[in-house]
């Protein structure tokens, strides 16, 4: 089955303010995750979390592991959280066999050998977006949608962020070890995420933006929360956000995104906010 692999650096950020555009989105950008019949993978030396997308096709798609891991099968040493944004799939781990639908989520435990990912019609595949992260145990396998998961109401239309922030993997709703992800939907008419923004340099963070409207697109905020860069953003791609970096954005129209964490704490609450009238 082909992989196809990149890894990405860690930065600090002193370095990241003399960044031009194109250099900012070649260390922060992952901009395809999707390929038919392929794992995409975006190992990132920041906490290593590895980034990635499958959308199988015409074919049952194996997750396998890669040189770099150095390891027997991908999840020896690592934990897994998919969480599929297209149509209906299965993603069958060590023989059973975990039916997944749009917006449903799967935390796959360490230690799991075989994983297959299959789509139920071609015609509309299912796109499972994934993040993983090193693993110091092995937790159960666990299917997660809307209705197991912690949801959480935030902001308002008057400040154009109203949005529904769905805990889906993280401590509460599940066991991790490092790993939290989530999804959060933005209200037709509210464009901001994250805003109040804040950082938490207990965890990097990863977002994937979609249902991003055809030829609209998403500005998305990093940096230190006094020297902030912008990345414009499209359909389907995803941006690493290192432990120093406040992550937030803003649409030409509304949008869902995907956040997953891993580092230092499972405290989703451990943020450090910075209101909008001291960014700069
Ligand atoms: O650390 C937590 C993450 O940045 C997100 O969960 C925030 C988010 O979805 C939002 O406020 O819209
Ligand atoms: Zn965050």
């Amino acid at each position: 089955m082909p992989t196809e692999f990149e890894e990405r650096f860690a930065s600090h950020p002193s370095d990241y303010v003399n960044y031009d555009t194109d250099r900012l989105r070649e260390e922060f950008l992952v901009p395809k995750l999707f390929e038919a019949d392929t794992v995409r993978l975006t190992y990132t030396h920041v906490d290593r979390m590895i980034v990635g997308g499958i959308m199988p096709v015409e074919k049952t798609v194996q997750l396998e592991t890669v040189e770099a891991l150095r390891s027997e099968y991908f999840l020896e040493r690592r934990e897994l959280g998919l969480i599929n944004i297209g149509g209906s799939g299965t993603v069958e781990v060590d023989g059973k066999v975990h039916e997944i639908g749009h917006k449903e989520a799967l935390y796959v435990g360490r230690g799991s050998v075989d994983v297959k990912l299959r789509s139920a019609d071609k015609s509309k595949p299912a796109k499972f977006y994934l993040n993983s992260a090193p693993a110091h145990c092995a937790y159960p396998t666990v299917k997660v949608t809307k209705l197991e998961a912690n949801v959480m109401e935030r902001g308002a239309s008057e400040t154009c962020n109203q949005r529904v922030i769905n805990q889906l993997l993280v401590n509460g709703v599940i066991q991790t070890c490092q790993l939290q992800m989530g999804m959060t939907e933005l209200a037709p008419g509210s464009v901001w995420n994250t805003m109040p923004a804040h950082t938490h340099s207990r965890r990097m963070e990863a977002y994937m933006y979609f249902n991003v409207p055809e030829d609209q697109a998403v500005c998305h905020f990093m940096g230190p929360p006094q020297h902030t860069r912008t990345l414009w953003m499209h359909n389907e791609q995803a941006v690493i956000s290192p432990t120093w970096s406040l992550h937030s954005g803003v649409g030409t129209a509304n949008y869902t995104f995907i956040w997953g964490m891993a580092g230092e704490n499972l405290d989703y609450d451990d943020m450090d906010f910075v209101q909008p009238h001291e960014l700069r």
